[in-house]
């Protein structure tokens, strides 16, 4: 789908793009990278809006340097900052939006019910752009982004600005670009943990070099940690203290870091597994002591912690300015 060589952007006072080689295929890719690391530059140059110091780039096999319109025409872009007309409502300026990439009258409004109604957009669509919140306005940028039905959609902060439920919603809706309609899309964002919920394969640029670019489920190997989990009884009121000093007397290794578990469940315990008779000595001596086993699962890496050893405790949604301190 997107193919660069080698290629570098410099401005006079900076180097946006450094030597970037990717070869990005089809599904749903997360560009992620610290403000400034070069995810906007890199996008307008895939569309020909920009051209590159050095090196060569193709989208969907055109090169970009000569074949700025075509690409356009076949891929939707939605920008970061807001650049919506106020005064106009979603239904005016998306059918506009669907006019400019070709589409007959007819077909241009058809689409446009269409892709408002797959972003989530209904009654409001008729009013004016300028009232909307920060979320509606996002979808409006990607419905635009959508309404010619293109290959491939580059999608430059589209959770920028929204509440964690707005952005799940927006996170959900591109992961469908890809499920229902078969869009590819290239996604960017400076939190590293929403990409891996959302992304086959993530990009992640840094001063404008790649610092690494794998699948999601390179990036997200199961651990040798297990997470267990254990209900209290009569006799032991701390479950998990019990299963503790039994384990420590066995030689298990524990991780530092305690999970809360479910309302009502002790805490988790995350131990080091050595191989399958940790799993059998957890099992015998979870129900030597009488205790309920709520879980026992292997635990996956989380992207963050590629980055920031060390993070596993802290969650994922870590910008990525904080790696860099
Ligand atoms: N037109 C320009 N002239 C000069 N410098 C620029 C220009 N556009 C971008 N830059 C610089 O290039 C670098 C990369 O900017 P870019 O906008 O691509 O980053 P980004 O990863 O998209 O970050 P953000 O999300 O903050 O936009 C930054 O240092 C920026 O200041």
């Amino acid at each position: 789908m997107i193919v660069t060589e080698s290629l570098s952007k410099r401005f006079p006072r900076v180097t946006a793009l450094d030597r970037l080689s990717l070869d990005i295929g089809p599904g749903v890719t997360g560009l992620v990278g610290a403000n400034g690391a070069g995810k906007s530059t890199l996008i307008k140059i895939l569309l020909g809006l920009s051209p590159a110091t050095e090196g060569r780039a193709a989208v969907l096999g055109l090169d970009v340097a000569t074949s700025g319109s075509a690409i356009r025409e076949q891929v939707g872009y939605m920008p970061e900052h807001d650049c919506l007309p106020p005064d106009v409502s979603a239904t005016e300026f998306v059918v506009h939006m669907a006019r400019m990439s070709g589409l007959p009258p007819t077909a241009a409004r058809e689409r446009t019910a269409d892709t408002l109604r797959h972003v989530g957009l209904y009654e409001e669509r008729y009013r004016p752009i300028g009232g909307y919140s920060t979320g509606m306005k996002q979808r409006v940028k990607l419905a635009q982004a959508l309404v010619h039905d293109p290959e491939l959609v580059l999608l430059d902060e589209p959770t920028n600005g929204l509440d964690p439920v707005g952005r799940d919603e927006m996170l959900g809706l591109i992961r469908r670009i890809h499920t229902d309609f078969g869009i590819s899309v290239l996604v960017t964002s400076h939190l590293l943990g929403e990409l891996e919920r959302t992304c086959d394969h993530v990009v992640v640029i840094d001063g404008g070099s790649l610092l690494r670019s794998s699948s999601t489920r390179d990036f997200t190997q199961a651990t040798t940690t297990l997470a267990i989990e254990v209900t209290d009884s009569d006799e032991h009121p701390d479950g998990s203290a019990a299963l503790h000093e039994k384990l420590t007397a066995a030689r298990v290794a524990f991780h530092e870091g305690v999970e809360e578990g479910l309302p009502g469940a002790g805490h988790v315990l995350l131990i080091e597994a050595t191989g399958e008779e940790t799993y059998d000595l957890v099992r015998d001596t979870v129900a030597g002591l009488g205790l309920g086993l709520v879980r026992m699962e292997q635990r996956r890496h989380h992207i963050a912690e590629v980055f920031r050893p060390g993070a596993a405790a802290q969650g994922a949604e870590q910008p990525m300015e904080a790696q860099n301190r």
